[in-house]
């Protein structure tokens, strides 16, 4: 199609979705004196399951945020087969930062951030200018180590766990030796890390705690609040929430340069991995235009589905489902990467005391623990985020030179992310698990189309431990784990310990913690599906400006863009490369 005028849009940019990519991006934009539309597959959710931080189990399971997708963790024909498995994320205002474990690590972060600076020869992706990035985004409320690397006046409150301390003065009963001597044995274990977010952190080995997107009373802070107050102290962002974009149009300009002007999008309309989706319909579209460009943010899943959709990707693939090729891009939906983590988890003697009341209901009145938290503004079990502490770990071979394993744990009883495991966390007050996580996992997976409908399922492969490589992954998750069986058989937690329940006693040998880590393996950082690279990498989806090639006005940011999974937690990660992305925006709109 030729170019229509979009000289009178209502708006600057149309933005679509509202995660950490997208709602961040979007939050740049209005301060910048842009107009925005923000549109997002979900709606506005701020419930107990969204806001408590210890409810974020619910809120990964609540119906009403959940996207369950499923993929398949290793190709036809590997000696394991896991195939259809539930991996969950969120579509609502906020995105998947509406129901994380709200853990903001910047650690870990050098070695990717350097790999991107060096494939551009850029400095703005430098380590230091990301600590500058997260400097305007950090309202720091805790007492951080270096301040010099800290922000305290930015639009996201990051805060600490209640300490040992303040649940003592808050209400002593929560306390117990359990959970001290727990705290105790695993601190000990390693040289202390005071600070997660300062920059000497980077590659620190050693044991700490990390903070939270929380807010000064412990309620979840996000992207969300920051939009909503952007919403309503200015007139240029427009939300469009509950509304599904099923393409991004493009034209050709008279120079014969292919643009992106708008988007075409269905109101009502969800994905099919909605517990809400009714089946498939026919699509009711509309279109709206923006005067500047066009933002893709829809996560590591529907980003890349979105491309194709509007004719971007593999030229062949496309044709096969029927789509008009527009730019043959063949690394769209490619280069999947994600963090792996496995999961062992020890009985207790006793219950913990912390959890005394605790049921995880919705109700007040039903949850003696939630009538604490919501009355008092005193923490309790529901003040904290998803882990107590955190192991940063560097495999013992030579070839490996920075830190490459988490070891996150908490007193609670968690396998992974599987369908019930929020049940699982209420029920069970006597456990306590540690998630050992591979950073930089060799594993490269892939998306790819089912069909050319907007509520087509994705088919996603993992595609995980293939290979010498992919066996190395496995044998350092398997020396982290026996690590951190040595580690709780010290006092003074030992005695507290029943016995190991997952996988259980007597599983020893190499091999019997193999089988345990190729059974239970499961990730939550999905990404790197539109990658950024050079000009010289064909499968390069971005360039340095987060531009999708061939397209003019349309970017993509989102966990979608890196090359390699980020850090050990990515959040903190995508909003410092949202940031560089907006300036990167504005300084295009300020140069035309
Ligand atoms: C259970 C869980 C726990 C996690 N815990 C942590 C943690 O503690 N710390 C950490 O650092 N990271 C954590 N993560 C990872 C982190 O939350 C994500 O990596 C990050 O939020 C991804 O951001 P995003 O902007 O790429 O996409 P998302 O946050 O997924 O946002 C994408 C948005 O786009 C919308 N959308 C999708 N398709 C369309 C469409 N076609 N039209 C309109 N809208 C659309 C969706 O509704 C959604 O709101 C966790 C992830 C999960 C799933």
């Amino acid at each position: 199609a030729s170019c229509p005028s979009t000289s009178n849009s209502e708006y600057d940019y149309i933005v679509v979705g509202s995660g950490a990519g997208g709602g961040s991006t979007a939050g740049y934009l209005i301060d910048a004196g842009f107009s925005v539309l923000l549109i997002d597959a979900g709606h506005d959710v701020d419930t107990v399951n969204t806001t408590v931080p210890l409810y974020f189990p619910n809120a990964v399971e609540d119906p009403d945020l959940v996207f369950g997708y499923k993929l398949d963790e290793f190709p036809e024909g590997f000696k394991y087969q896991r195939n259809d498995v539930w991996y969950p994320r969120s579509g609502n205002l906020g995105g998947c930062t509406r129901h994380n474990a709200m853990i903001n690590v910047l650690a870990g972060m050098g070695p990717d951030v350097d790999i991107v600076a060096d494939m551009f020869e850029d400095d703005s992706f430098s380590r230091d200018a990301m600590q500058d990035q997260w400097k305007r985004i950090e309202r720091a409320l805790y007492d951080p180590g270096d301040v010099a690397d800290h922000g305290f006046d930015g639009w996201l409150p990051i805060n600490d766990n209640p300490s040992i301390a303040e649940l003592n003065a808050s209400n002593p009963a929560f306390l117990d030796d359990q959970l001290i001597d727990f705290l105790t044995t695993v601190q000990s274990s390693g040289e202390p890390i005071t600070d997660f977010n300062d920059l000497s952190a980077d590659n620190a080995v050693g044991v700490g705690a990390p903070v939270f997107t929380k807010t000064a009373d412990h309620r979840r802070s996000s992207v969300r609040d920051w939009l909503v107050a952007l919403e309503s102290s200015t007139n240029r962002l427009t939300f469009q929430l509950d509304t599904l974009v099923t393409k991004v149009l493009t034209c050709t300009d008279d120079s014969g340069n292919i643009k992106a002007y708008g988007v075409e999008y269905a109101e009502g309309v969800t994905v099919p991995v909605s517990p809400k989706f009714t089946g498939k319909q026919d699509l009711d579209t509309k279109t709206v235009t923006a005067k500047r460009e066009i933002i893709v943010a829809a996560g590591a899943y529907q980003s890349p589905q979105l491309l194709m959709l509007s004719g971007i990707g593999e030229a062949a693939h496309l044709k096969e489902h029927g789509i008009d090729v527009v730019v043959d891009l063949p690394g769209v939906g490619q280069n999947l990467q994600d963090h792996d983590e496995i999961a062992v988890i020890w009985e207790l003697k006793e219950d913990l005391a912390i959890f005394e009341g605790c049921n995880f209901k919705s109700d007040p009145e039903e949850d003696a623990c939630l009538k604490y938290f919501l009355e008092s503004g005193k923490p309790n079990l529901y003040s904290f985020g998803g882990l107590v502490l955190a192991t940063a770990m560097k495999t013992d071979r030579p070839e490996v030179t920075d830190t490459d394993i988490v070891i996150y744990w908490s007193p609670v009883h968690f396998q992974g992310f599987v369908p019930g495991f929020s049940q699982e966390i209420a029920q069970n007050h006597n456990a306590v698990t540690a998630v050992h996580l591979k950073a930089r996992p060799s594993s490269r997976g892939y998306l790819r189309l089912t069909g050319g409908h907007p509520q087509d399922e994705l088919y996603i492969l993992k595609n995980r431990f293939q290979g010498d490589a992919g066996y190395q992954d496995v044998v350092d998750l398997r020396e982290a784990i026996k690590h951190s069986r040595e580690v709780l058989k010290q006092e003074p937690f030992a005695s507290h310990v029943a016995s190991e329940i997952f996988p259980g006693e007597g599983n020893g040998t190499d091999e019997e913690i193999e089988d345990h880590i190729y059974k239970h393996i499961f990730g939550h950082h999905v990404c790197c599906t539109n990658a950024m690279g050079p000009d010289s990498d064909k499968l390069a989806v971005l360039d340095q400006d987060f531009r999708v090639r061939g397209v003019q006005n349309l970017r993509v940011v989102d966990a979608s863009s890196w090359p390699i999974v980020p850090a050990y937690f990515p959040t903190a990660s995508h909003l410092v490369l949202a940031g560089r992305a907006a300036d990167a925006i504005i300084a295009d709109a300020s140069a035309a």
